[in-house]
C-alpha cells in the first residue's frame, strides 16, 4: 500500500482541477439551451472557459474546494488506520500545493487550522464490501452550494406551492421549493441529491450520497425516475437561471433516494450543488494502494467550447448591453451613470473581504483609505514563493449575502463605490447603495481561474490572522468583467428574477402525482 498517499493526493488534485466529463456535458447542453447574448449565456461562456484554464493550468476550478468528503468501499482486513493518515496527509500536501484552499476554520476562535485538517475536516467515511478492491469517491462541494441545502418535515406548507403531504407529490414540491429557495446563491446552473426518509442526520447523507451518480444514469426505481424527469422539466421552467440572472437552465441535474423512516418523522432532504460539481473517484489496488481505474469519465474526452471573442466583449456588441470601464477611485457621478445590465470592466486597485473583514470594519478602522474603492467578496487561494511574493492561484467570487447586516453601513461608513460579489444582496444594502451612490456587481461564481488572470498583482495583505480566505488582500486588476445586478437608483435584478420565480412556482401548485 506504499503508492496510497500518492494515489489519494492524485484523486484530489484531478477532483479539485478537471470537472468530469457528465458534469461538463451537462453545462454544455445548458449552453446549447440559452439564447445567445443573454446573461446566462455569456456567464454559461465564461464558465465554460474557466473549466478549460483549471484543467490546463492545473488550478482550482473554484476557490473554494469545499469540504473534502472521501467515501471508501475497502476488502475486510484493510488497515483503515493507516489509510485515514495517507488521506490526512495527502490533503496537507494538496492544500500546501494550492491545489485546495486552506479551508478549517476553528468554530469557535476562527482560527484557520491552514492545512485543511482539523476536528471534522475532513469527513471520511468507510464501509467494508466483499469485493477485492478498494473504491475512493471524493466530493469537493463548496460552503455557498451547502447552505443552500434544505431540509423538510412533512407535512408543511411551503411559499408559492401550498401544501405539502406525506406523499409522493408532498416530496415533488419540496423539491421544487429547494430550487426556487436556492435561486442563483448556489452558483447555478446546480445540481441536486435528495434524501427521502431517514432522520436529520441520514437523510442528508442519502441526499449527499446522490451526488455521486452520473448525471445522465436513470433511477431503478420506476416512481423516482419519473420524479427525476418531471423535476428537471419543471425547475427548469422557474426561470431563474445561470447565477440568478434570468434564463432557461436553472436545474442540471436531479437524482433521488429513498429510505425508511420513523412513523413521526418524514423528512425530505436536499443537497444543492454548484455547477462547480467536483467529485471523482478511484479504484485501488489493496496490495500496492496504486490507482487502477478512474470512476467517472475525465474531464480531458469532453472539452468545453471556447468562445470565440472574450464573452463579455460578445456581449457587449449585443447592443443592448453598455460596457463602462472604471478605474477607482470612482467618483459618484460615474456610479450614477450605471444601471441594471450594465457590463463594468474594472481595472486599478480592489480589496478583498467577507465575513470576518466585515464583522471587524463595523467598528474599527479600516488600514487602507477605501474612499472611492471597490471591495470584492472573495477568498482567494494564495500561494506564496520563495521571495516572500504572494500568487494569486484562484480568486472568484463569495456569496454576497452573508454580508447584508454589514454592508449598507459599511460602504457608508467607508465611501464605497462597488461591491463585487455573486448571488446578490438584499433590501437594506440596495437601499445603501441609492443613499451613499454605489454599485453591486455580480460577477459569475466559481469562475476563480478566469478572475485569477485578471489579478495583475498583489500590493499587500492585511489581517492574515484571519487567515488566507478571510485576510484582506490588496489585489491591482485589469479587465474585471462584471454585471451591475444592483444599481445606485432602487433597482435590483435579483429582487426581479425573485419575484418573477415565485410567480412561475405558482404554476405547480396543483397535484401532479397522485
Ligand atoms: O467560500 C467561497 O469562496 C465561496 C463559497 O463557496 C460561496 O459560494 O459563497
Ligand atoms: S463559489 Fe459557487 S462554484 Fe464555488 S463552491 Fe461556492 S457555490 Fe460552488
Amino acid at each position: 500500500m506504499n503508492q496510497f498517499r500518492q494515489s489519494m493526493y492524485d484523486l484530489i488534485v484531478e477532483t479539485s482541477t478537471n470537472l468530469p466529463a457528465d458534469v461538463r456535458k451537462a453545462i454544455k447542453a445548458a449552453q446549447e439551451q440559452e439564447d445567445a447574448g443573454t446573461r446566462s449565456a455569456l456567464s454559461l461562456s465564461t464558465i465554460a472557459t474557466n473549466i478549460e484554464m483549471a484543467e490546463c493550468n492545473v488550478s482550482p476550478i473554484c476557490q473554494d474546494t469545499g469540504m473534502p468528503t472521501f467515501i471508501i468501499h475497502t476488502p475486510v482486513g484493510a488497515n483503515q488506520i493507516q489509510m485515514k493518515k495517507d488521506i490526512l496527509e495527502a490533503v496537507s500536501l494538496a492544500t500546501k500545493h494550492g491545489k485546495l484552499r486552506s479551508n478549517s476554520v476553528d468554530s469557535l476562535t476562527g482560527k484557520n487550522s491552514g492545512d485543511n485538517l482539523g476536528p471534522g475536516t475532513p469527513v471520511i467515511h468507510f464501509e467494508q464490501w466483499e469485493r477485492d478492491e478498494i473504491d475512493v469517491r471524493l466530493i469537493l462541494k463548496g460552503g455557498g452550494c451547502e447552505n443552500k441545502n434544505i431540509q423538510y418535515s412533512l407535512p408543511c406548507e411551503l411559499e408559492g406551492l401550498g401544501k405539502a403531504g406525506r406523499d409522493l407529490d408532498g416530496i415533488r414540491k419540496c423539491i421544487l421549493h429547494a430550487v426556487y429557495q436556492a435561486q442563483g446563491q448556489g452558483c447555478s446552473a446546480g445540481f441536486i441529491g435528495v434524501g427521502i426518509g431517514g432522520d436529520r442526520t441520514t437523510g442528508y447523507e442519502l441526499a449527499k450520497k446522490q451526488l455521486f451518480r452520473e448525471v445522465d444514469d436513470v433511477n431503478e426505481i420506476p416512481e423516482l425516475a419519473q420524479l427525476e424527469e418531471y423535476i428537471m422539466k419543471a425547475a427548469n421552467q422557474l426561470g431563474i437561471g445561470t447565477m440568478g440572472f434570468g434564463g432557461q437552465v436553472t436545474l442540471l441535474g436531479c437524482k433521488i433516494g429513498v429510505m425508511n423512516r420513523l412513523p413521526a418523522s418524514f423528512f425530505v432532504s436536499v443537497a444543492y450543488n454548484c455547477w462547480a460539481f467536483r467529485r471523482q473517484g478511484v479504484v485501488i489496488d489493496p496490495a500496492t494502494g496504486a490507482i487502477t481505474k478512474w470512476i467517472y469519465k475525465s474531464g480531458s474526452e469532453e472539452p468545453m467550447k471556447r468562445p470565440a471573442q472574450k464573452p463579455e466583449t460578445a456581449v457587449a456588441q449585443g447592443g443592448e448591453r453598455r460596457e463602462v470601464v472604471l478605474t477607482a477611485p470612482i467618483t459618484e457621478e460615474q456610479i450614477r451613470s450605471l444601471r441594471v445590465g450594465d457590463v463594468v470592466i474594472l481595472n486599478g486597485p480592489m480589496f478583498t473581504g467577507r465575513d470576518a473583514l466585515h464583522k471587524y470594519l463595523m467598528d474599527h478602522d479600516s488600514p487602507v483609505d477605501l474612499n472611492g474603492h471597490v471591495i470584492y467578496h472573495c477568498g482567494p487561494v494564495m500561494l506564496k514563493d520563495e521571495n516572500g511574493e504572494w500568487h494569486v492561484k484562484a480568486a472568484g467570487p463569495t456569496t454576497s449575502i452573508r454580508e447584508e447586516p454589514y454592508q449598507g453601513d459599511i460602504l457608508k461608513k467607508f465611501g464605497i463605490r462597488a461591491v463585487v460579489g455573486k448571488g446578490g444582496m438584499g433590501a437594506k444594502t440596495l437601499k445603501a447603495l441609492s443613499e451613499h451612490g454605489a454599485v453591486y456587481l455580480n460577477a459569475i461564481g466559481g469562475a476563480a481561474q478566469y478572475y485569477a488572470e485578471c489579478i495583475k498583482k498583489v500590493n499587500g495583505v492585511d489581517f492574515l490572522e484571519f487567515g488566507i480566505p478571510e485576510a484582506m488582500w490588496h489585489l491591482e486588476v485589469e479587465g474585471f468583467a462584471a454585471i451591475v445586478t444592483m444599481d445606485s437608483h432602487g433597482n435590483s435584478l435579483h429582487a426581479d428574477v425573485e419575484r418573477d420565480s415565485l410567480g412561475k412556482l405558482e404554476q405547480f401548485k396543483e397535484p401532479v402525482f397522485k
